[in-house]
């Protein structure tokens, strides 16, 4: 992704990133990388808005772009105060969303329904799917290099519709298409650290599967440091990370679902596939997400990923199980596979808005 091209903000601001005055029509001639451009659709909503908070602290992003259905104008003069390098720029409405992405290296979706009490996650699909699909022909219009990362639920379903639409437009890549499951991973962190009275920062296992109750899959006999409860407490964490986000619906009363924890897990997602995409770090960038592979007998499974520069690097597979684990993954598998196939029998009532 190394690009000589004119920078970014060469019709307002002619200077190139690294600095360097340009041109009107200079192209970029320092070999420094083009500016990189988040979006972030759904940006005005309750996890849009301080997800787009902690985007415009992050150093690395040189354009952040908001899109929503409305008020993203205020949200944009409000972040653009902040002095941090990135230009905000924003844009409203349907009509706006591929201007809005266009040549975005990174898209972030928030967009859509949250839950009420009493609803399941897949209750939002009929709504979501729709938002979800707009997204994805927008992307394979104006960015289909982009890493295209959905939050919206339920993730399960959200995913393989929007695969199945990339494929139809000629624009899927497996590697640049992630269901976001970080809020998982953080839960679990939580939930063991407080079990175990360590720092949550110190406490990592893996949380496979998908992101909706059983097929949410905490593999705590892999934590580390060792889980040393009895079994009972260990069914209670299981438990507790597989419905943590009924916990805050039910908590938030008719108010919505997890914001500022999804808001802290997304913009930890998206700082990794920046450090991806720059390959700034020395370490692997890993993180956790639902993506498509082949590690299971369903299309798409959440587990440990290496990032780089175009998405997925390398699938670390699953990891080690006990019994209660391995019978734990076999039901969530039934569950996936159900889940998938909605995804690709919906997406097909969008054909008609690809050709548009
Ligand atoms: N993956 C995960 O772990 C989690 C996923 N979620 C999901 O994230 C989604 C958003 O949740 P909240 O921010 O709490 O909801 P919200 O209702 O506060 O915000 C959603 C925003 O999306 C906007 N929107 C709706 N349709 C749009 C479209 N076609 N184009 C652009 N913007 C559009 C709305 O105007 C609104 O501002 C929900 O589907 C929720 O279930 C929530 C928490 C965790
Ligand atoms: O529970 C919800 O509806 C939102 C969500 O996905 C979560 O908090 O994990």
């Amino acid at each position: 992704m190394i690009l000589l091209r004119a920078c970014a903000r060469l019709p307002k601001v002619p200077l190139c990133v690294c600095g360097r005055q340009l041109g009107v029509l200079d192209l970029c001639g320092c070999s420094c990388r083009r500016g990189l451009k988040v979006t972030v659709v759904g940006a005005a909503g309750g996890i849009g808005q301080p997800l787009s908070l902690l985007l415009k602290a992050n150093p690395d992003i040189d354009v952040l772009s908001v899109h929503d259905l409305r008020h993203t104008a205020g949200v944009a003069a409000d972040l653009s105060h902040i002095c941090t390098k990135s230009v905000v720029k924003a844009f409203e409405g349907p009509k706006k969303l591929k201007a809005a992405m266009k040549g975005a290296d990174i898209v972030v979706v928030p967009a859509g329904l949250p839950r009420k009490p009493g609803m399941a996650r897949s209750d939002l699909i009929g709504v979501n799917a729709s938002v979800a699909a707009d997204v994805a022909i927008a992307a394979s219009d104006v960015c289909p290099g982009a890493l295209l990362a959905y939050i919206t639920n339920p993730i399960n379903t959200i995913v393989p519709l929007a695969a199945a639409i990339l494929k139809r437009k000629g624009t899927f890549d497996p590697n640049r298409l992630f269901g976001v499951t970080t809020l998982d991973c953080v839960r679990a962190k939580t939930f063991l650290g407080d079990a175990m009275n360590v720092n949550p920062q110190s406490v990592e296992l893996p949380v496979i599967g998908g992101h909706t109750g059983t097929t949410i899959l905490p593999i705590i006999s892999q934590c580390k440091p060792e889980f040393k409860g009895e079994e009972m407490e260990r069914l209670a964490l299981v438990d507790r990370i597989q419905e943590a986000g009924t916990e805050v619906v039910k908590a938030k009363a008719g108010l919505g679902s997890a914001t500022l924890s999804m808001a802290y897990a997304a913009n930890q997602f998206v700082c990794s596939l920046i450090k991806a995409i720059l390959g700034k770090s020395e370490e692997d960038v890993v993180e956790y997400a639902y993506v498509e592979s082949d590690v299971t007998k369903v299309d798409f499974f959440a587990t440990r990923i290496k990032l780089g520069p175009q998405g997925v690097m390398d699938n670390c597979g699953l990891p080690e199980m006990d019994e209660y684990e391995a019978a734990a993954m076999k039901c969530c598998l039934v569950e996936l596979k159900k889940d998938i196939e909605l995804g690709y029998k919906l997406s097909d009532d969008f054909k008609n808005r690809e050709c548009e």
